[in-house]
């Protein structure tokens, strides 16, 4: 008897993990600018002041009043002053007047409209312009971009560098943001060696390691990695207490299984929390997922496409909801270039490649190579195809979820 819930469907198990991940929030703290690149916004930004902050030239060329051209040919008009893109000179453009303007330079007073500096020719202090522009062109209006007082980003929106230049556009110089998860990485078995090092008969190169920590960084993460678990369930115990009293989150891979060696489960049953073990999702099926001490765990499975793909699809949400992260991550569908047949009912993340044609549609050639040790085939392919619990036949053509990595 468990008093946790086993073998569930995927979407209860990123239900859980998304409500257990929110209760375990991490506190926000303010940031700055430069350092919160990837982060998730932990309030909202109120325009103080309007984009752009005042009228200003779009083109290189001379500021005028329209009214001064003729509609009918060129207008000749005198030059009295310059104006760069810097401190404003408070000019002033009078009747058959113009002023020197640079891209980004604020408007003077009176002048109106922009003409480029190739529609003109320059005589000494007098200005021929030749092609007359509409009225108000190449003239940005103060405020045009963002007015005063909009929300132009909401806490629990990921701080995109476009996001980023805009509360710097703004003038702000830090940002309340919610405090990354620190992470620590595990991975278990008597058999891994790390590279570089002789390999004896029976034994692996440890690759889980780098899939995992590359995967973490790639979201922004600067996760730890520990010395490999060995078989031995007091050393586990020991390593993982350690880990899981000083980080946010401890993710392990491998032992979680039914054989003799897969120690994690009862050391989390006896020791910890579980709030769920095993998911009806291949590869993947045997993860574990509760608390340690003060941490959140993940207990991926062993083999290897099955921690990218437990990873991407619910270790990565684990990580959004301690963050705060509102904002849903985008979703994208493609055809099946070729026809699938799963051997099982269970919901499969399949690896493929994406391609798109000229029509644009999104195209997915699954990859047949699709058990879970299948590395090679997960490095030749650049998204998981999802194909639902109890659908096994997919034809040609079908429309399928699919996440890019
Ligand atoms: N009787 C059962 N056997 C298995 C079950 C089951 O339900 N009943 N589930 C299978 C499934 S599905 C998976 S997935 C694996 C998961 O097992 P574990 O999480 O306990 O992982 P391990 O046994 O430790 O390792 C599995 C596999 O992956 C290799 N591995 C482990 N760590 C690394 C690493 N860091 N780098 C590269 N490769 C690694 C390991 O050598 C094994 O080959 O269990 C099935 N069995
Ligand atoms: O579900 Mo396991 O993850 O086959 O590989």
């Amino acid at each position: 008897m468990t008093d946790f819930p086993v073998r569930i469907a995927f979407d209860e198990a990123r239900a859980i993990i998304e409500r257990i991940g929110s209760e375990h929030r991490l506190p926000s703290e303010q940031i700055a600018l430069p350092r919160a690149h990837g982060r998730v916004a932990a309030q909202d930004v109120v325009a103080a002041i309007p984009l752009p902050p005042f009228d200003n030239s779009a083109m290189d060329g001379y500021a005028l009043r329209h009214a001064d051209l003729r509609p009918d040919g060129e207008t000749t008009l005198r030059l009295t002053g310059e104006q760069f893109a810097g401190p404003s000179l408070d000019l002033r453009v009078g009747a058959d007047e113009c002023s020197r303007i640079t891209t980004g330079a604020p408007m003077p007073d009176g002048a109106d409209t922009v003409v480029m500096k190739e529609n003109t020719a320059i005589e000494g202090d007098r200005v021929r312009v030749l092609v007359a522009p509409k009225p108000g062109a190449h003239v940005r209006r103060a405020g045009e971009d963002t007015r005063v007082g909009e929300t132009v980003l909401r806490s629990g929106q990921a701080l995109t560098p476009s996001r980023i230049a805009l509360a710097a556009s703004m003038g702000l110089a830090a940002i309340d943001t919610a405090r990354r998860p620190t992470v620590a990485v595990f991975t278990t078995g008597d058999e891994l060696v790390e590279p570089g090092l002789p390999l004896r008969p029976g034994q692996i190169y440890n690759s889980n390691r780098e899939l995992l920590m590359g995967l973490l960084r790639a979201d922004g993460l600067e996760p730890t990695a520990w010395p490999t678990l060995p078989d031995e369930p007091a050393r586990i115990e020991s390593m993982l207490r350690d880990a899981a009293q000083a980080f946010d989150l401890v993710i392990t891979c491998g032992a979680v299984s039914a054989g003799e060696k897969d120690h994690i489960p009862a050391l989390l049953q006896t020791q910890g929390r579980v709030h769920f073990w095993k998911v009806r999702m291949r590869p993947g099926m045997p993860l574990l997922f509760g608390e340690l001490e003060n941490a959140m765990f993940l207990g991926l499975p062993g083999n290897p496409v099955s921690v990218l793909a437990t990873y991407l699809t619910l270790g990565r949400g684990l990580i959004d909801a301690m963050q705060g992260r509102a904002e849903p991550r985008p979703r994208f569908f493609a055809r099946l270039a070729a026809p699938w047949r799963k051997t099982h009912e269970r919901l499969e993340f399949l690896r493929g490649r994406l391609r798109s044609a000229e029509d644009g549609v999104l195209h997915v050639e699954p990859n047949p190579a699709d058990g879970s040790h299948r590395m090679r085939a997960a490095a030749d392919s650049d998204a998981l195809i999802m194909l639902p619990e109890k659908v096994q036949e997919y034809p040609t053509g079908g429309v399928v979820e699919v996440l890019p990595y």
